[in-house]
């Protein structure tokens, strides 16, 4: 029996547990802070919140945390790591990862998403269902890049950034780290740390 604790009951924490089934985790279970009250979700039972897991990480071969806030996501991660919890990975069968690309600790990439040749992602990344991350993107801890949004070849996204549904990057852009880029962006010039970037082509909201 191979046992994962998915920490954060959420729709994004839904997808997780069944991407993980379809990895081959056959019993998996939530940690929520908001437990009890959220006692379960949808398929899966949620059976105590983060200090509940902390005392219980020799039951799990596994951790997720599947929390889409890039911040809270760190934490929790980091707190884990610390106490001794073993991140996995997680690839949905039917996304498509180059043989020499890099994924690491605890990033999940889920259904018909690519990571191409030579990408290199960091720990706690999301490559949401549909995603696209070309050949020789370099994406740092924490990244969240939404379903079907495309960053072509070499483009380089710092820690804690989040990239938005639909949004595309051309090759070689640099964003920064902490950055939005909002829903169906186009990036076509690099954007600063902490920058909001919205529309076509992509223009700051806010600092
Ligand atoms: C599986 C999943 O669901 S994964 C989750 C995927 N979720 C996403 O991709 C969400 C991405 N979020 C967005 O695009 C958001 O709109 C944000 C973060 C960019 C902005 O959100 P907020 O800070 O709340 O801004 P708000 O909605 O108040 O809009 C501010 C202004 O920016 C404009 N704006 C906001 N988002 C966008 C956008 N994506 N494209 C163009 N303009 C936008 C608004 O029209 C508004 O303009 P106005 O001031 O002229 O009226």
């Amino acid at each position: 029996m191979k046992r994962l604790a998915i920490v954060g009951a959420s729709g994004h924490g839904k997808v997780v547990a069944d991407c993980a089934e379809m990895c081959g985790w056959d019993d998996v279970v939530f940690f929520d802070d908001a437990w009890p009250a959220r006692s379960e979700l949808g398929h899966w039972t949620v059976v105590g919140n983060t200090d509940a897991l902390l005392n219980r990480l020799d039951e799990f071969q596994g951790v997720v945390v599947a929390i889409g806030n890039n911040t809270v996501r760190r934490d929790k991660c980091l707190l884990l790591l610390h106490a001794g919890a073993s991140l996995v990975t997680l690839v949905h069968p039917s996304a498509m990862i180059s043989r020499y690309a890099h994924l690491g600790d605890g990033t999940v990439v889920l259904s018909g998403a690519i990571v191409n040749t030579d990408a290199r992602l960091g720990s706690g990344c999301i490559v949401n269902t549909g995603a696209c991350v070309e050949h020789d993107c370099l994406l740092g801890d924490f990244v969240h890049v939404s379903p079907n949004a495309a960053l072509a070849g070499g483009v380089t996204v710092g820690d804690l950034s989040w990239i938005g549904i639909g949004a595309v990057a051309r090759p070689l852009i640099q964003i920064g780290r902490e950055v939005l880029i909002g829903a169906g962006a186009a990036v076509v010039s690099d954007v600063p740390d902490n920058a909001t970037f919205v529309g076509v082509p992509a223009k700051p909201i806010k600092n």
